[in-house]
Parts: structure tokens; sequence; C-alpha cells
């Protein structure tokens, strides 16, 4: 079998709950390792519900899903971390150690996840800060750093582990608009590399700018534009 082939993400049939309530229902959509998404709707809406349930931290209670290999009905909570180091994972707010060098937090990620070897580390280290454009920032403390420049450490540490797919939330939302495309353009650069991105945004500019493929929440529902007509020039 050639597992190049099989998608990334594989949905079927879930519901997303936050504790007893559904949020979404009927979910099902697959994404292929080379491709870009948005996920969008309004506030509320479930995005952020969904990519938690997509990451174990939502527990998944009805349906299917598969994820980098790993099929979430099954997964045992001893085995989330693994899951976690085949998915990247990035938040609007930066949550980087901020009594640590850039060093030490990529460092921090690396030993938890079981990298041992210090020329390998380092290595993989200089590695990722060149790929999102941060040669020079090892030393760097957080405070020292600009908000896009803190947000490209965090992208960093989510490349570390090679990921098989980009889950992010809101990732350009705490930045201004010429650094939040600076920091798209780099989302972009990733996936041209071969990482599938679901990202979730409310950045219209975005939607209008990049013709990907865009999952909208909406009503409880989700809906693909592969399928649907999703709309997206109005409020979501
Ligand atoms: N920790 C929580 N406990 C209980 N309910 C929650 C929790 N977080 C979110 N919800 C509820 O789940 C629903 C979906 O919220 P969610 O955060 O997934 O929406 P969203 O589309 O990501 O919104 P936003 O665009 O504002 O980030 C909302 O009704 C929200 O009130």
């Amino acid at each position: 079998m050639d597992f190049s082939t099989q998608p990334v993400l594989q949905v079927d049939n879930a519901t997303i709950f936050q504790g007893v309530d559904p949020v979404l229902s009927n979910v099902s959509f697959s994404v292929e390792q080379h491709e870009f998404v948005f996920l969008i709707g309004q506030t509320g809406s479930g995005k952020s519900s969904l990519l938690k349930t997509l990451y174990a931290d939502l527990a998944l209670k009805s349906g299917k899903v598969d994820i980098a290999g790993f099929d979430l009905t099954k997964i045992k909570t001893s085995e989330i971390p693994f899951l976690r180091r085949k998915l990247g994972i990035i938040f609007q707010d930066f949550q980087l150690f901020n009594d640590r060098t850039v060093a030490e937090n990529l460092d921090f990620v690396m030993k938890a996840t079981g990298w041992k070897d210090k020329v390998k580390i380092k290595e993989r280290m200089a590695e990722v800060l060149m790929l999102v454009g941060l040669n020079n920032a090892s030393s760097k403390m957080p405070h020292q750093l600009s908000g896009g420049e803190q947000q490209r450490v965090v992208i960093a540490r989510a490349l570390l582990n090679e990921p098989s797919i980009l889950l992010a939330d809101e990732p350009t939302g705490n930045l201004d608009p010429s650094v939040a495309d600076g920091i798209f353009k780099l989302f972009q650069e990733i996936n041209k590399k071969g990482t599938a991105i679901l990202m979730a945004t409310h950045n219209h500019e975005l939607l209008r700018k990049y013709p990907y493929r865009v999952l909208k929440c909406e009503d409880g529902k989700l809906l693909d534009s592969q399928t649907h007509d999703v709309s997206f020039g109005s409020s979501y």
C-alpha cells in the first residue's frame, strides 16, 4: 500500500462536543498531505472546538477521526503525546516560556519529545530557525523579539518533529496586517514543502486573496467549499 496517497486527516460523521453540548454534528471531511485549508465561521461557531478535538484536547465521543496515522476513537491517554508530535499546533497567543531563550524554548520541546543527541538537537534547531527566517535569534529572550518574530519561533517549535499537518488557530490574529502577511507566506512555504495546513481564521483579506479550500462552521454543521457553495463575503 502506498501511504503517501492516504489523507493525513479523515473525519467521518463526527460530533464535536463541549461537555455534553454538541457544537458541530455530522462532520465529515478529509485533508490530503499537500492541502492548505481555511477553517472559518462566526465567533462561537465551533472552529476551536473542532481543532481541539483533532489534537485530542476534547474527547471524540461520536464518529471517527484518523489523523497523522492515529485513530482517535481508539487513542489512549498515554498515546496523546505521540499524536501531538505528529501535529504542529499553533495558537494566536504565542505561548512561549518568557523566562527562557528561544533555544531553551525549542530545547524544552525537543527533550520532552525524546530528542537526546546534543549535536542533532543543535542541528535541527538551526534548521527550523533558518526555515522561519530567524537564524540569529537563538540566544534572544521572547521579549527581545517582535510579535511576528515570536510567532515565527512558535512555528519553528511546531516544525521540530516534522509534523504531517499543522493545526493553526487564528495564528495571525494578534499581529499587524503586514506582519500577518509575512507569517501567512511562511505557512504557504511550509505547505509547499509538503505539510498539510488547517488554519482557523477571521481574516477576510486572506480568504479573498488566496483561493484555498474553505471549511465553514455554520449552524452546527461544517460546510466544505469542495461540495457546498460556501459564502465568506459577509460576517463569519
Ligand atoms: N471550555 C469551554 N467550555 C464550555 N463551552 C465552551 C468552551 N469553549 C467553547 N465553548 C462553547 O463552544 C461553542 C464553540 O466555541 P468555539 O470556541 O469552538 O468557537 P470558535 O468558532 O472557535 O470561536 P472564536 O472565533 O471566537 O474563536 C460556543 O458555544 C462556546 O461558548
